[in-house]
């Protein structure tokens, strides 16, 4: 089967700083989950940014057989929008707009992800908050009225609708409580299994990591050894 992730000799560095990661060999078949796990400051967002074309890598990195290095700015945005969906660790929802239009937001810049929808776009987007739990009462609502955990749960239905390949979550639990936090997972995991998406999550919370059926740990590079 084709990897969904190649990862072979993955260096990265951000201008003028030390060498932040290195990853030898990860290799990402299509439905896996994998937790990763480090130290802050290890390199985990990073990560995730160069996953999604967001960072640029200068090679070593090929994601559903397009080395991302080779590709313009543009066709990385383009990969992006088709291919992924992308739960921010800060959200990145647009403030003004309704709950729905934020989770349709994903839509416009991908036909890819239009073709793939199930139903009509507004429906598909109330399925996903509605298995996320978010009271029908807020979906017209402009997101900034929200609080931080019904956000949260919005970036992950924005994330999830028109099936991508590739999910993204950076500590995509932290704002939830624990009843949220178990609809959530369910939903994450049922969503990428029936789409058979390659799910990536970074998080803080050991509890979560036996869930996963692999478990990445970045080093705390440039430790100063202890005396
Ligand atoms: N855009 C950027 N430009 C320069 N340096 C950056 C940039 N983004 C992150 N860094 C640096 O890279 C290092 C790793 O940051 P990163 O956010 O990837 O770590 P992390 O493991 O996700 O941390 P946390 O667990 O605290 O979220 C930090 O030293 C940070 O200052």
């Amino acid at each position: 089967m084709t990897a969904l992730i190649a990862i072979e000799d993955l260096r990265f560095a951000w201008p003028g700083q030390p060498e932040l990661l290195h990853i030898e060999r990860l290799t990402l078949a299509p439905g896996e989950r994998v937790f990763i796990k480090g130290p802050s400051g290890s390199g985990k967002s990073t990560l995730l940014g160069l996953l999604a074309g967001i960072h640029r890598a200068r090679g070593g990195l090929v994601v559903l057989g397009q080395d991302l290095s080779r590709l313009s700015n543009r066709a990385r945005d383009r990969f992006r929008a088709d291919h992924l969906g992308y739960i921010f660790q800060q959200f990145n929802l647009l403030p003004f707009l309704s709950v729905l239009e934020n989770v349709t937001s994903a839509l416009i810049f991908s036909p890819r992800k239009r073709a793939r929808l199930p139903a009509l776009a507004h429906q598909e987007a109330e399925r996903l908050l509605a298995e996320l739990q978010l009271p029908t009462s807020l979906w017209h609502q402009p997101v900034h009225r929200l609080s931080i955990g019904q956000q949260q749960r919005v970036a992950a239905a924005r994330a999830l609708i028109g099936r991508p390949e590739l999910v993204i979550a950076d500590e995509p639990t932290s704002a939830l409580d624990t009843d949220n936090r178990a609809a959530f997972i369910e939903l994450l995991f049922g969503e990428c299994a029936q789409q058979g998406s390659t799910l990536v999550f970074v998080s803080h919370d050991p509890g979560l990591e036996s869930l996963f059926s692999r478990v990445v740990s970045l080093p705390e590079l440039n430790k100063v050894p202890p005396c």
